[in-house]
């Protein structure tokens, strides 16, 4: 093991009563809102593809002219009370607002800057209503924070000359200063969401990225971090230089999910967050221009998640007035319906430590030891195979909801099928399965 002044705080999953509620959510609401918002992707009458929330970079656009975006930021329609609701209806057991992204318009009252919701038409504090709105309606809520701060005269991708470091160090004070403000002015806040944290200034100041994690856990104990703040000593993300994880959850997997098969990932906690467009974090006003998940889709990856340990973190971009789009509010809805039946196969589930069939999804409720099998993919021969390890077999089977038992025919040592009513299934659904221990075998 390589010796580290700036590694991760601790080793392995916390066990804590906060990190064991981050756990037992498995399903969050990301959003992305900010001056982007307000144009879409469009720019002066062209359409640009790229992630609308680029679009400053995709269109060449002037600084001042897109920090002139702030003096048109008035969501007049934005309702903290409406967006939780719809969030709670979607079955999300926590959401992650987006309070400053790479652009530095911080969607807060910033005593450190004047780019902020306060010089704005709206001015007042969007984000104590967001905040006060979703803890209201029991939704845990986190914050994303965007390190990279284009917006900020002291912010420096690299640090070439004593100039560079000069500015950096005031804009680690800056940085640490709104974080600070950020747990001081919303106290129902569970945890922070790092982004914009790859370029070389921020691996070369792995200490800074270490004592930051301390003062701010210090701030606010049980705080949960993801592991896309920390440099280690010799600038290594995420893992440090010994391939152990910094922070408290993996946090890599964006827009895209871990292979299936891979068992590595539940060693730590860890969450992959999603767009539904192929990549559009803030609102883009044209989504044709690429595919639109589907809520099946979506199931599946969230399914996917909690059969492998890991949390779901589905992204909604509200326009500029504060209006989600009605393909968001739809999938919201379906999404809703779905868990209403069968969220006892994710909230509270894990790796249920069995082997990957091609018919789903095995999860585990880590309180009651309950099995579920959530079904994407109905085989010819509607014959579900589980394997289970030798002392187990099953008791019962059950679809979830309508409650049916099924019929099981085991076979070989340790195979079971779980037979299902030759029909055709439309929609994924959950098999609550009962194991018990074998008799002693002959
Ligand atoms: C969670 C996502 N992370 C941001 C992202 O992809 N930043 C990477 C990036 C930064 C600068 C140019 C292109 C891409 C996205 O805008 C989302 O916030």
């Amino acid at each position: 093991k390589i010796k580290l002044d700036y590694g991760p705080l601790y080793h392995g999953k916390r066990q804590d009563p906060a990190m064991k509620k981050w756990r037992e959510n498995r399903f969050g609401q990301f959003i992305h809102w900010g001056l982007y918002s307000i144009p879409g992707g469009v720019w002066e009458g062209k359409t640009y593809g790229y992630a609308a929330e680029f679009l400053k970079a995709s269109a060449g656009i002037s600084t001042e002219r897109w920090n002139g975006l702030k003096d048109e930021f008035n969501p007049t329609e934005f309702n903290g009370k409406e967006w939780a609701s719809m969030a709670k209806a979607m079955g999300a057991k926590y959401v992650c607002l987006t309070t400053k992204h790479h652009e530095g318009f911080c969607l807060w009252p910033s005593k450190y800057t004047e780019f902020d919701i306060e010089n704005t038409p709206y001015q007042k504090d969007l984000m104590k209503e967001f905040v006060d709105a979703y803890s209201e309606a029991g939704i845990d809520v986190y914050l994303y924070y965007s390190v990279l701060d284009w917006y900020h005269p002291d912010w420096r991708t690299k640090l070439k000359t004593m100039d560079d470091v000069e500015a950096f160090e005031r804009f680690k004070t800056f940085t640490q200063n709104q974080l600070v403000e950020l747990l001081e002015r919303y106290p129902q806040v569970k945890g922070l969401w790092f982004d914009g944290t790859w370029d070389q200034c921020w691996k070369d100041n792995g200490k800074f990225s270490y004592e930051l994690e301390v003062l701010l856990k210090e701030k606010r104990p049980g705080l949960i971090v993801n592991s896309r703040l920390r440099a280690d000593d010799f600038g290594k993300r995420h893992r440090d230089s010994n391939g152990d994880l910094m922070g408290d959850f993996e946090s890599g997997y964006e827009r895209r999910l871990p292979d299936p098969r891979d068992t590595s990932v539940t060693k730590n906690d860890w969450e992959c967050c999603m767009t539904i467009p192929e990549n559009q974090w803030g609102y883009h006003k044209d989504w044709t221009l690429t595919h639109q998940k589907n809520t099946n889709e979506l199931l599946e990856m969230l399914a996917q998640c909690s059969s492998q340990g890991g949390n779901f973190l589905l992204n909604f971009g509200p326009n500029g007035k504060g209006v989600f789009r009605a393909e968001e509010k739809r999938i919201a809805r379906e999404i809703g319906e779905w868990m209403k039946t069968n969220s006892a196969a994710i909230y509270g589930s894990d790796y249920a430590g069995l082997k990957k069939q091609d018919w789903g999804y095995f999860t585990k409720n880590t309180k009651s030891g309950e099995v579920y099998m959530i079904v994407f993919n109905v085989p010819i021969s509607y014959q579900l195979r589980v394997e289970l390890p030798k002392h187990q077999t099953i008791s019962k089977a059950n679809m979830v909801g309508i409650g049916q038992e099924l019929q099981l025919e085991k076979f070989d040592s340790n195979e079971t099928f779980v037979l299902l009513p030759p029909k055709s299934y439309t929609s994924p659904f959950v098999i609550r399965l009962e194991l018990k221990a074998n008799k002693k075998s002959q």
